[in-house]
């Protein structure tokens, strides 16, 4: 492969289970070295995606080169170039963790320091301790070293930090942007949304097998989608809400109505699970709706197939056309 050419290309891609398009015609570009976060409910296909990727399931058709190889020919050499963490994996229980690490990195011929990967992944004390005596989120740790042990050009994470506590997790974080730092491309999948802002470049929704946004990971849903939202309560004690993208004009212009500091004023910025959640929920309504599929037009950046990127924000910020009052 060329160093243009992108580390991930997917065109076209179906997998069906008898009557079930579990993926359902996706387009998707992973560059090298981009970290892409693939978001979607639960059953949305995103690891069945991911393990045609791997080359862990075949494909009903499509065109997907990972790493210029056709994961379904992939061999031995290929695999090495990959890191794969599951979302569930038998290890060895009788083996300690560095046993267990010092034996995979033979299969790879340039491996990271085993003693380095098991300190990036915060289990040095534990170096020594059998993988069956592990808590649940030790053990995944364990999965993330193994993941990473030969040094891979691209790395798949499926919800790697399910089950870590809150350290453990910005722990991985600093993990991940080290590898990140050294040229790795990363695709993850989460349902953690704070996860995928802190670490993705990229982002791309998957619903009901298909790809409904895709775009930069503070674009995505468009513009729209990230209008502040004013929220204060009136002297008449109702909550008021305004979607504006002038915040500061709309707060003086309270200030200069209420004759003081208005009470309980926010000026609140759409986070990228506020934005995931609006557009899960467009599409359900959309799926409701008609019985095609699933909300093709959730937002501008919506893309159904061919996934155009989503527009950088435009004067429509400056839109202030949703207004709340609640008690
Ligand atoms: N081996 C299989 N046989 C039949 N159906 C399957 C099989 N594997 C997955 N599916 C179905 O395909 C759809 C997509 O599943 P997939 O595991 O890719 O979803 P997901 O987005 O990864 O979900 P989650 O967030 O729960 O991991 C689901 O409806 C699932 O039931």
């Amino acid at each position: 492969m060329t160093e243009n050419e992108p580390a991930i290309r997917v065109r076209g891609l179906r997998k069906t289970y008898g009557a079930l398009a579990a993926v359902d015609g996706i387009d998707l570009d992973v560059h090298r070295g981009e970290t892409f976060a693939l978001l979607g409910p639960n059953g949305a296909g995103k690891s069945t995606t991911i393990e045609i990727l791997e080359g862990y399931r075949t494909r009903t058709s499509g065109e997907v080169a990972v790493l210029g190889v056709d994961p379904a020919r992939g061999d031995l050499d290929w695999k090495a170039r990959l890191g794969i963490v599951l979302q569930s994996t038998a290890e060895a229980a009788q083996m300690t963790v560095r046993e267990q690490l010092a034996h995979f990195a033979h299969f790879y011929p340039d491996p990271r320091s085993v003693d380095e990967v098991i300190e990036a992944v915060g289990l040095t004390a534990k170096a020594k301790t059998r993988i069956g005596k592990l808590s649940g989120g030790q053990r995944r740790r364990v999965d993330v070293a193994l993941g990473i042990i030969g040094r891979p050009e691209l790395v798949f994470l499926d919800e790697p930090t399910t089950g870590f506590d809150p350290e453990a997790r910005r722990e991985f974080w600093q993990l991940i942007e080290r590898l990140k730092r050294e040229g790795t491309t990363i695709l993850l999948t989460t349902h953690y949304l704070d996860e995928a802002a802190r670490l993705g470049d990229r982002a791309g929704v998957i619903l009901g097998g298909r790809l409904v946004a895709l775009g930069a990971i503070d674009e995505l849903g468009g513009p729209q989608a990230r209008v502040p939202i004013v929220r204060w309560r009136g002297r008449d004690g109702l909550v008021r809400e305004q979607r504006t993208g002038r915040p500061a004009e709309l707060v003086a212009s309270i200030v200069a109505e209420t004759g003081g500091e208005p009470a309980e004023l926010e000026v609140i910025r759409p986070s990228l699970e506020d934005v995931y959640l609006e557009l899960v929920g467009a599409a359900a309504a959309a799926d409701g709706e008609a019985s095609g599929p699933p909300a093709a037009s959730a937002t501008e950046a919506s893309a159904p197939s061919g996934a155009t990127e989503a527009s950088a924000p435009s004067d429509a910020t400056e839109a202030s056309d949703i207004e709340g009052v609640r008690a």
